[in-house]
């Protein structure tokens, strides 16, 4: 029978659902190549090699995490391993007894010690596997723990340009999959080698009553472990292929039950179109499960017709033996027994050999990953920044986000210092959030200079800065900023890394961010969780977890304060505040970035930066800037004073959105 040798993973083609919810195929065609070309390609002997030094990297682990739960395990398997040997010693021995010449009752009495044998051996084993589950329950977790903690430190280590490159995404995407691998690697392990332990001890005994009894053994073994191979692989491709397709499928769903989409699920009618794209989303994955159904059943028939061949003429060799007198009947009979045994243990032992073969995938692929993450790392060392560092000042930068054919950011030069309020504004798109990102040393400039600069003549680039001071040196209020699912203490706690909370000052910055009042007669207080469906959960509105997170960035208390859009959802009470509290901040010697759309807001900021596709075009104080009879500032100034009716309408004059930006979302080749 002739096997394909790629399988037809574009089965199923496009749905409608695919087109309209996503603008194409969702199959993952780069990674199916990449991975075509190292692990798929593997051949059965250097999958064999493989698969040992995998689970020797499991197995370290499990020492370094639990040097005696590892030690019992393994203990324990050779123990199994010597059991099941003297259990076929001690079969040999009672169809010795009972094929020897004489009365049945003196055979019997004769088998009797070889029978007590038998019946301890069993205890013995029944034992070693009570002893062996307990130990592998207890190291499975740890390792598990291991693993995904060392890939989750390496991930959350990366430069954040560096997750925004699709090649480096991706290998970092696809070792989450192996996260939990190592877990069912060692569970899988500690199987096979189980039942590998019983095979060679059934093997070491066959060959020490007749040599030939062993490649019998073997022949029958082969066929399935061929099929089990090229099962896991072709599940592996499959999953791989499909992960985007699958997260598409999930976010679906997720979606249906989200709080934030209720509104429009109902009201718009969003749900019954997302439902309809799951079902149709679906089919295509059921297809795709029928298709590798037919193709396992397929391997499993071609293996097993192998693997019954091969017994056949196994036992066509003992009937030979035996005619032929080159095999006293006793020994056939073990014989007999031990392939019969083998052959039950073979049908657990390819399915596990199958799932570790593809746990093995993914793990490699978790390894991959954190081998790329440590490449891509932020380094731990660097140039102390002077202390204490007065002035931010950018020079000369430029920025291409990677994959966009062109820069965010054009030749970007300005100033922050402490004891000021800097203002950010421009058009939607004009480069604000990146700039603010170059400031706090997430992105590092593609061209030009980050000096952090403290007394005269003591300054370091940020390229040669110690990171962590830097990002020690910034607090953070990005217009998306994480709405952790968790309690409101800790929501404004978390601004400070891993210092002990303080409640005190938790507090204090609630209640500079006006929001105390709120938390505090919550039924209950701090410990409620924010997000409703928890037990003590509470559903928070837009302005007051702006408010939380305003208070989170004063509770950080960082030197730099780098505020994206920080009003956007507050009253107008609540916004006058706000803006009163940076300004405070300000007054206390803290350098404030602020980016914001709210022009009434800058008016009163010490230096005000405008930005248009990515280039300073106006800098000064708010007169200055008003000043300039065709300037952009007074532009959008006056623009949004005529909303007030403060000023001249001037909608003619608004700046119009600009074709770069189209231009710079256009992936590069
Ligand atoms: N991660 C990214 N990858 C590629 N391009 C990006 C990325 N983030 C932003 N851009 C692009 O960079 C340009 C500047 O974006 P940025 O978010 O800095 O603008 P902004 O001035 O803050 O806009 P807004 O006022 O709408 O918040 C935009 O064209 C945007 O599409």
């Amino acid at each position: 029978m002739k096997l394909r040798r790629k399988p037809d993973l574009t089965a199923g083609g496009i749905s409608d659902a695919e087109r309209e919810l996503y603008g194409g195929r969702l199959r993952w065609d780069r990674s199916f190549v990449h991975h075509e070309g190292a692990l798929i390609r593997m051949g059965f002997g250097q999958m064999a090699a493989a698969l040992p030094r995998m689970a020797g990297t499991v197995l370290r682990t499990g020492w370094s995490v639990d040097r005696r739960a590892l030690a019992g395990v393994v203990a324990a398997q050779v123990g199994q391993g010597v059991t099941a040997a003297w259990g076929l010693v001690a079969v040999n021995g009672i169809l010795t007894q009972l094929f020897a010449e004489g009365p049945t009752a003196d055979k019997l009495r004769d088998a009797l010690p070889a029978l007590v044998a038998l019946a301890v051996v069993s205890v013995g084993a029944a034992l070693l596997a009570a002893w062996s589950t307990a130990m592998s329950g207890r190291l499975e977790p740890q390792v598990e723990r291991a693993v995904s903690a060392r890939y989750y430190e390496a991930v959350t280590r990366v430069e954040v340009e560096a997750t925004e490159r699709p090649e480096v995404q991706r290998t970092l995407e696809a070792g989450k999959f192996g996260t939990d691998s190592a877990r069912n690697m060692l569970r899988l392990s500690v199987g096979v080698s189980n039942v590998l332990i019983g095979m060679v001890a059934a093997a070491v005994v066959l060959a020490s009553l007749h040599w030939a009894l062993l490649p019998m053994l073997l022949a029958i073994a082969l066929p399935r472990g061929w099929g089990a191979v090229r099962s896991a692989r072709r599940e592996y491709v499959s999953r791989l292929h499909w992960v985007d397709h699958r997260r598409a499928i999930a976010s679906l769903l997720a979606y249906l039950t989200r709080p934030h989409a209720a509104g429009e699920i109902r009201a718009h009618g969003a749900g019954v179109k997302l439902l309809g794209g799951y079902e149709e989303m679906s089919r295509q994955m059921e297809a795709e499960q029928r298709r590798l159904a037919r193709a396992q059943a397929h391997t499993d028939l071609v293996a097993g017709a192998g693997s019954g061949l091969a017994s056949l003429g196994c036992y066509g060799v003992l009937w030979w033996l035996l005619t032929s007198g080159g095999l006293p009947l006793a020994v056939g009979g073990t014989a007999v027994v031990a392939i019969r045994n083998s052959t039950a243990r073979l049908t657990s032992l390819i399915q596990q050999v199958n799932r570790l073969y593809e746990e093995m995938l993914f793990l490699t692929d978790t390894k991959n990953a954190t081998e790329l993450a440590a490449q891509h790392a932020i380094p731990h060392t660097g140039a102390s920044l002077p202390s204490p560092v007065r002035t931010v000042r950018v020079e000369n930068v430029s920025y291409t986000y990677p994959g966009a054919n062109s820069p965010s950011l054009k030749e970007v030069s300005l100033s922050v210092r402490r004891g000021q309020v800097t203002a950010l504004v421009g058009a939607n798109g004009s480069g604000k959030t990146t700039l603010t990102k170059i400031l706090a040393g997430l992105l590092l400039p593609t061209s030009g200079k980050v000096w952090w600069e403290g007394e005269p003549s003591e300054r370091v680039e940020v390229r040669a800065a110690d990171r962590a001071e830097v990002f020690a040196s910034v607090g953070l209020l990005a217009q998306d900023f994480p709405h952790w699912e968790m309690t409101a203490a800790t929501n404004v706690a978390i601004g400070a890394g891993d210092h002990p909370r303080d409640m005190t000052r938790v507090r204090q910055a609630a209640q500079a961010a006006d929001v105390r009042a709120l938390i505090e007669g919550l039924p209950h207080g701090w410990d409620s969780i924010c997000f409703k469906g928890y037990e003590r959960g509470v559903q928070l509105s837009g302005g007051q977890w702006q408010k939380l997170g305003n208070a989170r960035s004063r509770y950080r208390n960082a030197p730099f304060f780098l505020v994206d859009e920080p009003t956007s959802a507050l009253d107008p009470r609540a916004e006058i505040e706000a803006f009163e509290g940076l300004w405070s901040l300000a007054d206390s010697g803290h350098a404030v970035v602020l980016v914001t759309h709210r022009l009434a807001a800058t008016a009163k900021a010490d230096h005000i930066y405008v930005l248009d596709q990515g280039r300073i075009v106006e800098e000064g104080t708010h007169e200055q800037l008003m000043s300039r009879g065709d300037g952009l500032y007074r532009e959008m100034f006056q623009a949004q004073a005529a909303q007030y009716g403060l000023a001249p309408p001037s909608a003619d004059r608004l700046p119009a959105q600009r074709a770069s930006d189209a231009r710079r979302h256009r992936q590069a080749p």
